[in-house]
């Protein structure tokens, strides 16, 4: 800590910010690097950026296509190797996805980044594979009231509509992720049992999914619980498999995400900004912010290929787009530096 607040101290001598930054991270970094050789942490990770979907998907107003389009391209140049970038859902639900095919033909694809899209169903995967998408993620959840409000069919309907995209996928050659929401708790029933999520992930799995993100939907989750969920999900999916999916709500998340890291996971979706809230939970706060998970990862000596100096230059962007102040902690501590 000592050590830490001398580099601090030490960059507010510096003039130019980004001069500043560079010392403080590499400083962390160097701190680090033991961390990581004296545990089981991962060497590397595999940051999945939800914020142009997420993140944006419950903006009440709506936020102009172009903006969008801004947004992914800042974020394919910070060297984020996923951006999930809109979703093929229905307008009357999620208006503010109602441009997905205009986002998706105007945004400049970057060699070796992939952009997923969010299908619920065989409408939404032929509309995502016209307009381009070459990966997409179907989204189930272990709640079943959860999953009636999001998708409006139970658990084992939405099961059945997803086989239907997994095979025009499987025949189209387009890799599918599956998200399972409520992992950790459900804001219309509460609990949720890990057994449930660990069937569902299963089934998702067995379907043909490559990744499972598990969606701690509200934010509600403890280190404590997200151990219990994950020793349940794991008997039945390998861990290489798996990926987490924290929202802030309760600031929890990077505490969640490091037991998931303990644990083996070295998947991890976050939102640049944090930005972000789920139109059908209501009262869920934010994505974890990529700018926090990037800062943590690197400070415990884990590769994520991220610039964290040209991902704080996306989330200014929007954020000003916005006009709202960044929930990232990291970025607010580094532009007062
Ligand atoms: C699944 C449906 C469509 C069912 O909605 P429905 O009303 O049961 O569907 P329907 O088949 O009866 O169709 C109703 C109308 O929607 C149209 N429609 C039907 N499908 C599509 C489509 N794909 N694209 C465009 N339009 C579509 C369809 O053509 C019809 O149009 P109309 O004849 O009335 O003019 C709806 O409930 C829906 O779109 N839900 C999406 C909700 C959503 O996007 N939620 C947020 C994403 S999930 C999330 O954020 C959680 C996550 C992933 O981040 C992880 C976590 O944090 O937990």
């Amino acid at each position: 800590m000592a050590a830490i607040v001398r580099f601090v101290n030490r960059s507010s001598y510096s003039s130019a910010m980004g001069q500043q930054f560079l010392t403080f991270s590499s400083a962390a970094k160097v701190q680090a690097a033991g961390v990581r050789a004296n545990s089981v942490l991962p060497e590397k990770v595999k940051i999945v950026e939800v914020g142009p979907r997420d993140g944006l998907q419950n903006e009440k107003t709506l936020v102009p296509t172009e903006t969008k389009i801004n947004l992914i391209d800042l974020l394919s140049e910070s060297g984020l190797p996923v951006i999930e970038a809109t979703s093929f859902v229905s307008p009357k639900w999620v208006p503010q996805m109602a441009d997905q095919v205009e986002v998706m033909k105007g945004i400049c694809r970057k060699p070796g980044v992939s952009y997923p899209v969010l299908t619920p169903n065989l409408k939404g995967f032929q509309t995502a594979l016209k307009a381009g998408a070459s990966e997409v993620a179907i989204f189930g959840a272990a709640s079943e009231l959860f999953s009636k409000k999001n998708i409006n069919c139970s658990v084992e309907e939405s099961l059945q509509r997803f086989d239907e995209v997994m095979k025009a996928a499987k025949e189209a050659g387009v890799p599918v992720r599956g998200y399972v929401s409520c992992v950790l708790g459900c804001p219309y029933e509460g609990t949720v049992s890990p057994e449930k999520v660990a069937h569902v992930a299963k089934r998702l799995y067995s379907m043909g999914c490559y990744e499972i993100s598990l969606g701690d939907t509200i934010g509600v989750g403890t280190p404590g619980s997200m151990t219990q969920m994950l020793a349940a999900v794991t008997k039945e999916v390998p861990v290489s498999a798996l990926a987490v999916h924290c929202h802030d709500t309760y600031g929890q998340a990077l505490a969640n995400i490091f037991v998931a890291l303990q644990m083996g996971i070295s998947v991890v979706d976050s939102s640049v900004a944090g930005l972000g809230g789920c139109p059908y939970a209501q009262g869920a706060s934010g994505n974890v912010a990529t700018e926090d998970v990037v800062y943590m990862l690197h400070g415990l000596g884990i590769q994520t290929g991220v610039d964290l100096t040209k991902l704080m230059t996306a989330g200014a962007f929007i954020c000003r787009s916005l006009n709202r102040k960044s929930n990232s902690k990291v970025a607010q501590a580094i532009c007062k530096l």
